[in-house]
């Protein structure tokens, strides 16, 4: 069943905004955008919080590519092992999520690691979401390769979420 962070983390507001920092070679800028996008559609189509995004400043929810230490306490780890990391909703880098670029991410192939997927879990994270031990939940800790097309947010998460907002 799914946990929400000590504390209770969560936004004080529904409307975020978010910003992609840099990119990833392993894809195009427009696949990266749209998995992003995708992502965070996951969540704001089971609460009233909505995503806008914007190109500079300091948005809500931060998202870069970053490879072994950058300097957040949090370094990565090379290929495999941690994949990214986000954190929950408090000032500064609260709600912000990390991409492992020592891994490869993918668009769309079943292979490596999708990075729709593997979005759509840290912000989970970004939005006050801990991880479930449900097996079948997109918060499960370990990476589960789902088929996209007919991805679904598990009843888990959205009891989780929505017991947020
Ligand atoms: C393939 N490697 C894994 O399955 C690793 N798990 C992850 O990288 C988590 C992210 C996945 C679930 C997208 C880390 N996490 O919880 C971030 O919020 C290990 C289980 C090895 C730690
Ligand atoms: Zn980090
Ligand atoms: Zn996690």
């Amino acid at each position: 069943a799914y946990s929400t962070f000590q504390g209770d983390y969560k936004w004080k507001k529904h409307d975020l905004t978010y910003r992609i920092e840099n990119y990833t070679p392993d894809m195009s800028v427009a696949e990266v955008d749209d998995s992003i996008k995708r992502a965070l559609q996951v969540w704001a189509d089971v609460t009233p919080l909505r995503f806008t995004r914007i190109y500079s400043g300091t948005a809500d929810i931060m998202i870069s590519f970053a490879v072994g230490d950058h300097r957040d306490g949090y370094p990565f780890d090379g290929p495999n092992g941690f994949l990214a990391h986000a954190f929950p909703p408090f000032e500064g880098i609260g709600g912000d999520a990390h991409f492992d670029d020592d891994e490869k991410f993918f668009y769309r192939s079943p292979q490596g690691y999708n990075l729709f997927l593997v979005a759509a879990h840290e912000f989970g994270h970004s939005l006050g979401l801990e991880h479930s031990q449900d097996p079948g939940a997109l918060m499960y800790p370990t990476y589960v390769y789902r088929d996209i097309d007919t991805f679904v947010l598990p009843k888990d998460d959205v009891d989780g979420i929505q017991s947020l907002y």
